[in-house]
């Protein structure tokens, strides 16, 4: 990833400074090459034609490597990656890219999650589809998505957000589902804004000044350029996280009202492309996550997460929340992340709402 004329290109440094730090080898690379077909269960809307992407039937269309090579950005990251093999994963055939070292898939798919999450792993890329969070719940429930491991979609149908509003995917951009740890931190309701922290840091070692914007958001100045969503479904965690890569939505298609403007990298002057920035950004959280968070416990978590927090001193207008719609000043945030706001001369901790900035 570059600050293209800005900054010196960083992506070499930091991926080589991550790998060091880990110790872990490269997490495997799976295409879900010949899709995924809605489980029979489900009812089907829509006409079958049989291609996949008119065919309401299918969450992720098949994904040949051919297609992949023809999408923005994806052209160079399919480039720099090795030979793909073709390979089973929970009954699912895919394409893998082999590391230069390290287990294969089979080891994936046959260990318990746990297990295998403390060797590589995976990122499953697949094709357009409903949601990557649909796909990962699939893959999870199948006993093929361990922990850190992750789908990466190329574009989404269906892309959800907090409420399910929708979330504009086109191809590009990053539309990943993590499967977190069900435990600790993750397990709680501070999760959001937890795995918020950790992105805004590895985004941070990138030379990318992200901010947090209270609950999920990921700010870079005052537009969004990201967003995370944590579903918990049987005991699974997975935070769906869409990072505006190469394009963002108009003013016209955002929340009328209360949206915060989008934005994308390549907007700001940042050239990324979405499986190179994807490994960068999961590696580093795991490793500030295992390093920092699991040690270090609650009180120490909050005041990392308040470094990254957008707008701290700043007048803004409530919208939605306990307290209402009405204006107020950002204090930082309390232990279990809730925001800590003066209101009417008096502190408030806010657990639920939106917030936007009264404009300086
Ligand atoms: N690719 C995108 N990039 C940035 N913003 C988007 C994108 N797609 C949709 N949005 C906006 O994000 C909203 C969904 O995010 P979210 O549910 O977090 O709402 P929000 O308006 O950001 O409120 P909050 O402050 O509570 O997070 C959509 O309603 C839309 O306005
Ligand atoms: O700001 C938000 O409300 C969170 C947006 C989360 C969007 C991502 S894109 C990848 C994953 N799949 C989805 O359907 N949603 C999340």
């Amino acid at each position: 990833m570059s600050r293209s004329n800005t900054q010196p290109d960083r992506t070499d440094a930091a991926s080589q400074s991550a790998a060091s730090r880990k110790g872990q080898g490269v997490p495997v690379v799976h295409l879900l090459h010949e899709g995924l077909p809605l489980p029979s269960a489900e009812p089907s809307s829509g006409a079958a034609t049989g291609h996949p992407a008119d065919d309401a039937r299918w969450m992720a269309d098949p994904l040949p490597p051919e297609v992949l090579r023809g999408l923005p950005g994806w052209d160079q990251d399919f480039a720099a990656l090795p030979g793909f093999v073709p390979t089973s994963l929970g009954g699912t055939p895919m394409l893998v890219a082999r590391p230069d070292s390290g287990p294969s898939v089979e080891f994936i798919a046959s260990s318990s999650p746990s297990a295998s999450a403390a060797a590589l792993p995976p990122v499953i890329v697949c094709g357009p589809c409903t949601s990557s969070l649909d796909v990962a719940h699939t893959l999870a429930a199948a006993g093929a998505l361990p922990e850190w491991g992750a789908v990466l979609a190329v574009s989404q149908r269906a892309g959800r957000g907090q409420l399910r509003r929708p979330w504009e995917s086109p191809p590009g951009n990053i539309y990943a589902a993590l499967r977190l740890p069900a435990a600790g931190v993750f397990a709680t309701e501070t999760a959001a804004i937890a795995l918020g922290c950790l992105f805004a840091e590895a985004f941070n070692a990138l030379g990318v000044p992200v901010q947090l914007k209270w609950p999920n958001d990921l700010l870079l100045g005052d537009a969004k350029v990201g967003g995370m969503l944590i579903e918990e479904k049987r005991g699974v965690v997975l935070a769906g996280i869409g990072i505006n890569v190469v394009s963002a939505p108009p003013p016209q298609a955002l929340r009328q009202g209360w949206a915060v403007p989008a934005a994308s990298l390549a907007d700001r002057g940042i050239s990324a492309t979405p499986l190179t920035l994807w490994r960068h950004l999961v590696e580093d959280s795991r490793f500030c996550y295992e390093s920092q968070v699991l040690r270090a416990g609650g009180a120490d978590f909050v005041s990392c997460a308040e470094k990254h927090l957008a707008w701290v001193g700043r007048g803004v207008v409530v919208h939605g929340g306990e307290v209402g719609d009405c204006p107020g000043r950002i204090l930082g945030l309390e232990p279990q992340g809730g925001l800590r706001i003066v209101i009417s001369g008096r502190e408030h901790i806010l657990r639920s709402g939106s917030i936007t900035p009264i404009p300086s």
